[in-house]
């Protein structure tokens, strides 16, 4: 039997880098190993040699959400949603970002509601939202108002609610070194916002 590789019909293989990862150019790879060195260590002993690769490829990943507008999730709408006419409310939904300030992780959990007016989305797609988002250098309350507002934006809803709840690895690992704190940010719109018995019932939802 023939077997055919995966790669016999790419013209771009490169033996050098089977995997095909993503090139880190000189200039991102010599930031990275200033940043080694200016550390304290050493850039060329063996462990550190592929470091600025990796961190390059690494950051690449981080900030993926760069590469697209978050919106473009939203735009497979059900329109048929069976006369549903409540609160849709997608709630623990892990996520990592970076602080614009330290670059370094926040990492946390979502919840986001949205009370529908016709439109309905693949409940994924939430996610894939706040996903957008935060892959990229954020402050909390952005990335929470950003999510909100691509939300209202796309979906016509007759409101949204948008609670994060995150650690800062800028408030744990270095400077006020305080593990274990969590800062909390929200962002309600529409008849949330407006409507004291539906407030209290998303945030109920949410478990606040
Ligand atoms: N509001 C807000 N602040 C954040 C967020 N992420 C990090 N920070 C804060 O950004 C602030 C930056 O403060 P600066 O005084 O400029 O920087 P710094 O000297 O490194 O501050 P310390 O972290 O207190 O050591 C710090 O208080 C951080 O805790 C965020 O998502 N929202
Ligand atoms: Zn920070």
């Amino acid at each position: 039997m023939n077997y055919v590789s995966a790669h016999d019909h790419d013209d771009e293989f490169d033996p050098e880098n089977p995997m095909g990862k993503p090139e880190v150019p000189d200039h991102v790879q010599n930031a990275i190993r200033t940043l080694i060195e200016w550390a304290g260590d050493d850039p060329n002993r063996e462990g550190l040699r592929d470091t600025p690769k990796r961190v390059g490829r690494a950051w690449l990943e981080y900030c993926e959400g760069y590469k697209e507008d978050p919106a473009i999730h939203l735009s497979r709408i059900f329109e048929e949603v069976g006369g549903y006419d409540e609160i849709v409310l997608l709630k623990d939904i892990p996520f990592q970002s970076h602080c614009e300030h330290h670059m370094a992780p926040i990492i946390g959990k979502a919840a986001i509601a949205y009370l529908p007016n016709k439109k309905v989305v693949g409940i994924s797609k939430l996610a894939r939202v706040l996903h957008g988002y935060a892959q990229r250098l954020q402050i909390q309350e952005r990335l929470t108002a950003e999510v909100a507002q691509c939300i209202w934006d796309n979906l016509d809803p007759h409101g949204v609610a948008v609670v994060i709840e995150a650690q800062h690895g800028c408030m744990t690992g270095r400077g006020v070194k305080t593990p274990g704190v969590g800062m909390i940010t929200s962002r309600i719109l529409g008849c949330f916002l407006d409507n004291d018995s539906s407030r209290k019932e998303v945030m109920s939802l949410m478990g606040y």
